[in-house]
């Protein structure tokens, strides 16, 4: 299932010109965006009073049609602007309240407070006296809500450029923007609503959704459901937190290849142990995973080379990372493989230059061709036909050992069972992200393995 369609600064402007010149006035849109917010933040926040902070451009503009709108509810509503509205639609908007504009500077706070100071045009921090205004009157709302953006983020990378306060809504129009999921600007927006103000919008880059996925019918058995091999590395117990996850995200079957057999191990989990490379020319093995636990020495090279030489769809994670970046080669051809990343291995990969995460992300997945899966806390998924998706993370808790073992083993089921690499990726994150939710705060790996079942029964 494709996700909530994210666009960039510029794409939203693209799409709003092409809007205005099939026949909507941008006064339009100002005017159901504005009606939009109004309703989302009664129904947030109910009729308490409220204080609406008005900047310059078109977000400022927006802001003077919630007052309006609230005031016109029968709500108790003063407006504070930073100065005069700087285009024509603000000025209307501005003249259509009609009623008095308070100097930002010396205005009372109210419980609700709506920041409309800036959205997707900022360029710059605000100027310290504005920042400063504005954390003050947040401080003593009792409810804070944000049009578009909160102000003082940058929309494309979601970085921030002065102080932002912590908003309890946001209510952005027609698609999400990058900094909604993306960190450190994501945890500043309390719940958010994307309000439909009629504009046509596409994107190759989306928000990833909870995947659809069939339960297993009459004709399917343990190889239709997918065999995931999983070479395990000297540490293998990260290996078999990989196993586990691979086979509680539905695999149909699983092996754990190691030197040593591994214990405490789910008995469905088949290990032969001996030679991690046992049996890798089995056509039927529909996802190979390499890396948890393996060190970036000679056998694990050796591994490595035997693993990408073997044809089958890759998840490499970790310790195949680090010798993917001590200069071994990705197979030429054959099945796209998967990079499963955190913050460390992808800037040893890839540098750490070349804008957000997303564009980061695109661009090291069509240098090496394959799906990049750029771990962290706002998780980003590209593919190199410039595909990309981002997880809005909630569950903070999964920064825990081994969790991005079971991350990876639940990629590898998915791929498996014969999703796309893409797919397969954005899939094994929700399941993941999902798993740590039902886990709760003070999960450990082996507990998020146990609840992927209940992740993967919600997407029957
Ligand atoms: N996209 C749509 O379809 C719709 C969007 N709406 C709303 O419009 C804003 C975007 O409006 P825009 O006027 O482009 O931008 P902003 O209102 O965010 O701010 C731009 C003005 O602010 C100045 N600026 C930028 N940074 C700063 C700063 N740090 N301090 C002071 N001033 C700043 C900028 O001028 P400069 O030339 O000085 O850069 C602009 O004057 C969008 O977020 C929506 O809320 C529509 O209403 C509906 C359709
Ligand atoms: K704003």
């Amino acid at each position: 299932m494709k996700g909530r369609v994210i666009l960039t600064a510029g794409e939203m402007r693209a799409a709003e010109a092409r809007s205005i010149a099939a026949g909507t006035s941008v006064e339009t849109l100002m005017e159901r965006a504005g009606q939009a917010a109004a309703a989302a933040i009664r129904r947030f926040a109910g009729p308490m009073p409220a204080l609406v902070l008005c900047g310059p451009g078109n977000n400022g503009g927006d802001g003077y049609v919630v007052a309006r709108a609230l005031a016109a509810a029968g709500q108790d509503v003063r407006v504070a602007a930073t100065g005069e509205p700087k285009t024509a639609a603000a000025s209307a908007a501005r003249a259509a309240w009609g009623r008095e504009v308070h100097a930002l500077a010396d205005v009372e706070p109210a419980p609700l407070l709506i920041d409309s100071l800036f959205g997707t045009g900022l360029t710059r921090g605000l100027l310290r006296d504005a920042a400063a205004e504005l954390e003050a009157l947040a401080g003593m709302a009792r409810i804070t809500a944000a049009i578009d953006l909160p102000s003082g983020i940058s929309t494309d990378d979601g970085a921030i450029l002065s102080p932002v306060p912590d908003c309890d809504l946001t209510v952005t129009f027609q698609t999400l923007k990058p900094a909604h999921l993306l960190q450190p600007a994501a945890r500043h927006m309390g719940r958010i609503v994307v309000a439909d103000i009629g504009i046509e919008a596409a994107s190759d880059l989306h928000e990833i959704a909870r995947p659809r996925l069939a339960a297993p019918g009459p004709e399917s058995h343990k190889f239709t459901r997918g065999l995931v091999t999983v070479i395990a590395g000297g540490m293998a117990g990260a290996g078999a937190l990989s196993a586990g996850a691979a086979l509680r995200a539905g695999a149909g079957a699983v092996r754990l290849q190691a030197r040593e057999p591994v214990h405490g191990v789910a008995a469905a989990i088949i290990q032969t142990p001996g030679d991690p490379l046992d049996r890798i020319d089995d056509k039927r093995i529909g996802a190979l995973l390499l890396g948890p636990g393996l060190a970036p020495d000679d056998e694990g090279r050796a591994l490595f080379e035997a693993a990408a030489g073997s044809g089958h769809p890759l998840v490499l994670d970790a310790g195949a990372l680090r010798i993917l970046a001590d200069g071994a080669a990705l197979p030429a051809a054959g099945p796209t493989a998967i990079l499963t990343p955190h913050e460390g291995e992808f800037a040893a990969l890839f540098g750490e230059d070349g804008g957000s995460k997303v564009e980061r992300a695109r661009a090291a997945a069509a240098k090496v061709g394959a799906v990049i899966v750029y771990k962290g806390p706002d998780t980003v998924v590209a593919a190199p036909d410039g595909r990309a998706a981002i997880h809005a993370a909630t569950a903070h808790w999964l920064a825990t050992a081994g969790a991005g073992d079971v991350l990876a083993g639940t990629i590898a089921a998915m791929r498996a069972a014969g999703m796309a690499a893409f797919e397969a990726a954005c899939a094994g994150i929700w399941l993941h992200g999902r798993a740590a939710a039902l886990a709760g705060p003070f999960l450990i790996a082996d507990d998020l393995i146990a609840h992927l079942p209940a992740a993967c029964a919600e997407c029957l």
